[in-house]
């Protein structure tokens, strides 16, 4: 069976029970043991009454009724029974707090243009990750945007916090993953080993809600992390670079602290630029690899670098380019015209790796702290697709996210807290240099 068969089968079922909660009102959910006590006595109370329906009609004996109206009575109690039960089955279906999250929801304001709050039609368990519940709405014709830009509003109303929304059955739905409020990150998750991926070139930065957060270089080739002073940048920077190296990459890193933020360790495995001079001098050896290796893909016909070593039996490494302050290291103000010029060409240098690179297996992992729009050049900016941001102000998440109000939802006193582009908060994996 293909994968798409399984998921047309997948989606199918899914469709089946959602039609069948839809005209039952039945919810597929884990019954709550009090619904089942109750259910239980009901069916009891419903037995007795049908084993003793004789001695309840002996007071016919006398013939007091007629024909009709006993038949009448003696149709009353298997009626009564199967109505019973299929209020029984609404009222099981129906999920606990439906009514106070409706109005819940219509308190802060999550409203249609009717006024009307959505319903919630499914409360269960993720069965991924036990830890997280799934809320499942009939939106009301209210756009997603609209519960993305009410989400501490939705958190406070339900007293969850959101790990993620998300469109559900084409649309008919609204998904919020959650865990209750009171559940929240650890403020340090240590780095393990046995957290490296064995996938190449996966990289793992931390754990949201909803699980690991991994970025996959083959796929995503560059990142852009962002955060104010002391958010945990750095800290994260080095870890991606840690598994770049253990997964055989050749790793590049500009420092123009003289080694203070990449420490001795860090000299003997990958290949420091201290200078802008040395820096313009190693991105232009990359630059001639790119090409190399541009010539190579073409000559053997190969799409990207995996398939070129599946096919040839050749090893290139992966080659990764980091630095912790991009728009500090180009930043050209008050700079000599010989300065401006080296610059120049070190930024057009990045911005051709920026583009070209992800075929030939270079990528960039840039950060900053610096909420200056401009430092960063688009044609670089526009090629680092997997973003992260961590603690920062309106502009920094605006820059970093293309969304202003994103980084609000890191604590202010949270370090390696991030969120992604895509709306992903995760506490990063913290590395002890030691580990390297
Ligand atoms: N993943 C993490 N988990 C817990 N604490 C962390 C984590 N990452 C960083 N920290 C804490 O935050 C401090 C600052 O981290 P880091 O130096 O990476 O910040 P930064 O954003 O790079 O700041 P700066 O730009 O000033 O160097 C670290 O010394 C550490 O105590």
């Amino acid at each position: 069976m293909t994968r798409s068969d399984k998921d047309t089968i997948h989606k199918r079922t899914e469709n089946r029970r959602l039609l069948q909660r839809m005209k039952t009102g039945l919810e597929v959910v884990k019954h709550t043991p009090y619904k089942g006590v109750l259910l239980g006595a009901y069916l009891v109370g419903a037995a007795l009454v049908w084993l003793f329906r004789a001695y309840l009609f002996s007071l016919d004996s006398y013939g007091m009724f007629s024909p009709v109206l006993e038949a009448a009575i003696n149709l009353l109690i298997p009626l009564y029974a199967v109505g019973g039960l299929l209020a029984f089955l609404a009222f099981l279906g129906t999920p606990r707090g439906n009514k106070a999250a409706k109005e819940g929801l219509q308190k802060v304001g999550l409203v249609n243009h009717a006024g009307e709050a959505p319903a919630l039609i499914a409360k269960r368990q993720d069965g991924n990750n036990p830890r997280l519940t799934i809320w499942e709405f009939d939106p009301c014709g209210i756009p997603l945007g609209e519960w993305e830009d009410k989400r501490a509003r939705i958190e406070t109303a339900l007293d969850i916090t959101i790990a993620k929304m998300t469109w559900a059955e084409g649309r008919k739905l609204i998904r919020v993953y959650a865990v209750p409020a009171k559940s929240d990150f650890p403020a340090l998750l240590p780095w393990k080993d046995k957290y490296l991926t064995p996938e190449s070139f996966v990289l793992v930065l931390g754990e949201s809600l909803t699980g690991a957060v991994t970025v996959n270089l083959a796929n995503i080739p560059h990142i852009l992390l962002g955060g104010s002073t002391g958010s945990g940048k750095s800290v994260l920077l080095k870890l991606l670079l840690m598994q770049s190296l253990r997964k055989g990459a050749e790793v590049y890193i500009a420092d123009f602290k003289g080694g203070v933020d990449f420490p001795k360790v860090w000299h003997n495995k990958c290949r420091i630029c201290f200078t802008e001079e040395d820096l313009l001098y190693t991105l232009g050896q990359l630059v001639t690899v790119l090409e190399y290796r541009k010539g190579r893909l073409a000559e053997t016909e190969c799409k990207d670098l995996d398939t070129y070593n599946e096919v040839t039996g050749e090893n290139f490494h992966r080659i990764v380019f980091a630095c912790d302050e991009v728009a500090e290291m180009l930043d050209k103000t008050g700079r000599s015209k010989e300065s401006k010029e080296v610059l120049a060409q070190i930024e057009n240098k990045l911005a051709t790796l920026s583009r070209l690179g992800r075929a030939f297996g270079i990528h960039l992992i840039l950060a900053t702290q610096r909420p200056d729009a401009n430092i960063l050049p688009g044609q670089i900016k526009n090629n680092l697709d997997f973003r992260v941001c961590g603690r920062a102000d309106n502009v920094l998440s605006q820059i970093i996210l293309d969304n202003t109000n994103a980084a609000d939802q890191i604590p202010k006193d949270a370090r390696g807290r991030f969120i992604t582009g895509d709306g992903t908060v995760f506490q990063a994996y913290m590395l002890d240099e030691k580990q390297l």
